[in-house]
């Protein structure tokens, strides 16, 4: 199958099983828009040409947030997709507070293709909180995500120049120290 039937397949599907979710914010945006962003993150700003790199950006939630299983994802899009986002979906059967340390310990460890998808995650999130707070966060909540995101990234350099530049800038204007 071509490139941009591979692309739509995933939206698609991303589409479908996030339909009942919305973001946090007082619009309450459809949560798609979240996956669609982060891929166009990655091949507007980023420069990633690479299929299965944006095909699991489109599904990077899906696991995580909907009741889609990785037998689903592999049945479908097949292991290396599959793979990417097993690599970014955080354990929910931990607690909340073990998952974010999860993201800082394994954040170095992650393949190539899934720290590209993570920075854009990021970076996708970041922007989002400079536009508007999530209803019921406080400030503090707001820069404490900041500060938990930056250490995360830490463990992210030295793969996309491009995308840990632009979360530099939104550090330093938190007055993070990177
Ligand atoms: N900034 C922002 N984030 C929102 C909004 N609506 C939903 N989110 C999601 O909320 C998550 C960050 O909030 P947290 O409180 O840290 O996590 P939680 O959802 O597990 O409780 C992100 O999940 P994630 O993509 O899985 O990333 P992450 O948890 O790995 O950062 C983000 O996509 C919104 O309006 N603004
Ligand atoms: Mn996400």
């Amino acid at each position: 199958m071509n490139h941009v039937s591979e692309l739509i397949r995933c939206t698609d599907f991303a589409a479908i099983k996030h339909k009942d979710q919305r973001r946090k914010d007082i619009e309450a945006t459809p949560y798609i828009n979240h996956p669609i962003g982060v891929a166009k993150i990655l091949t507007e700003e980023a420069g990633i040409t690479d299929i299965p790199v944006i095909q699991a950006a489109l599904l990077h939630d899906t696991v995580e947030d909907t009741d889609t299983s990785f037998e689903e994802l592999n049945q479908h899009f097949g292991p290396e997709v599959c793979g990417i986002v097993k690599e970014v979906t955080d354990d929910k059967t931990l607690s909340k507070m073990e998952r974010k340390q999860q993201q800082i310990n394994h954040a170095p460890h992650a393949s190539y293709k899934a720290k590209l998808v993570k920075l854009a995650d990021k970076l996708y999130n970041l922007r989002d909180l400079r536009r508007c707070t999530p209803c019921g966060w406080t400030a503090e909540r707001v820069q404490e995500y900041f500060v938990w995101s930056s250490k995360v990234v830490a463990g992210l350099r030295g793969t996309n120049r491009k995308m840990e530049d632009t979360l530099d800038d939104l550090f330093k204007e938190r007055d993070i120290i990177i």
